[in-house]
């Protein structure tokens, strides 16, 4: 379990992290979303001693991480992939990592194995590409069999098979009841991985729940109709916060109004329906609802096109 409470980091005059409380249970994956300069790397680092709070503390399984005896069994970290020695192979950045905590090279060959690293593990760290880095980085993190987990962006540079790797290695962790705390900017991925998701902008918490309830309390109600007599429809629906849409000759989509009311109103008004869809936001509509306040960079308006291509995106 990690805590914690009124944590902050300044620098200079910046805030990275604006007094946040929070806590990340066991047996659950709890993913840490926000926009590029939220203060989620600094979040981690803080987690595991990198970086020391301004104010605030934070503890894992009750202890700060420097006061445990043997912080590599306790909490396993990906947070920085290219922080490593180039000139060493994979399994000799691992073995010395290893010694450190007295951890046998039995595991260290398991954790080589486990993260696909075999093939290249007699290799130069310094050739490796960031998919490789970031296997090698999440090897490292799970070297001292740890009972909590911490990875900042750790599909990053991986290509799609890594990507499923990740999201199964996640899931399976927790389900062995370990604490599983991972971010990314990918709201797709983390829709698939996580149970719970923690929202952070311009370094404070703007949401904290099960993702179900995140997409549900962030989305409109918005519902799919067809009729066949939509200006009716519109007409006898409109005000009260009620707005809609028509997509086809017969199809409308109303935001405001739930698949009961519309029924209720539609037949109170002799108007014929013949679909009636509600509709669920995707967890990508909902946050960028959340977030829309807290993005520190935005992004120039771009033509539709690029925009489709994908070109533009955060790192
Ligand atoms: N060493 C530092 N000195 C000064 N400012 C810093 C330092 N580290 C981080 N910051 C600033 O603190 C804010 C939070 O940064 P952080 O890296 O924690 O965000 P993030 O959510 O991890 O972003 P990203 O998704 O882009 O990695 C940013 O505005 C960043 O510029």
């Amino acid at each position: 379990m990690i805590e914690a409470q009124g944590l902050a980091k300044r620098y200079g005059s910046k805030t990275a992290v604006d007094n946040v409380s929070f806590t990340v249970h066991p047996g659950k994956v709890t993913g840490f979303l926000g926009p590029n300069g939220a203060g989620k790397s600094t979040t981690m680092r803080m987690i595991v001693g990198l970086d020391n709070p301004s104010s605030g503390n934070v503890t894992v399984n009750g202890r700060r991480y420097a006061e445990h005896r043997a912080p590599l069994r306790e909490v396993g970290a990906l947070l920085d992939a290219k922080a490593v020695h180039t000139k060493r192979s994979a399994y000799n950045h691992l073995r010395a990592m290893a010694a450190t905590h007295g951890i046998p090279n039995s595991r260290v060959k398991e954790v080589i194995e486990m993260t696909g690293l075999g093939p290249v593990a007699k290799k130069r760290v310094g050739g490796f590409s960031l998919g490789m880095g970031q296997r090698l980085g999440i090897a490292a993190a799970l070297l001292g069999d740890p009972h909590t987990v911490i990875l900042d962006e750790p599909v990053n540079g991986l290509d799609p098979e890594g990507v499923q790797w990740v999201r199964h290695l996640a899931k399976g962790l927790a389900a062995e009841g370990r604490t599983v705390f991972l971010s990314s900017h990918l709201m797709s991925e983390m829709a698939l991985t996580a149970d719970h998701l923690i929202v952070i902008g311009r370094g404070r918490i703007i949401a904290d729940a099960p993702i179900e309830q995140i997409i549900s309390d962030q989305g409109q109600v918005r519902t799919r109709v067809r009729t066949d007599n939509p200006s009716e429809l519109i007409r006898v629906l409109a005000g009260d916060g009620v707005t809609s849409k028509q997509l086809e000759p017969e199809m409308l989509e109303i935001t405001g109004a739930d698949s009961h009311r519309i029924a209720r109103t539609a037949l109170d008004h002799q108007v014929l329906l013949y679909e009636l869809t509600p509709l669920q936001a995707s967890l990508e509509e909902a946050y960028m609802q959340l977030t829309n306040d807290s993005v520190e960079y935005h992004s120039a308006d771009l033509p539709q096109a690029t925009q489709a291509a994908g070109v533009g995106e955060g790192k």
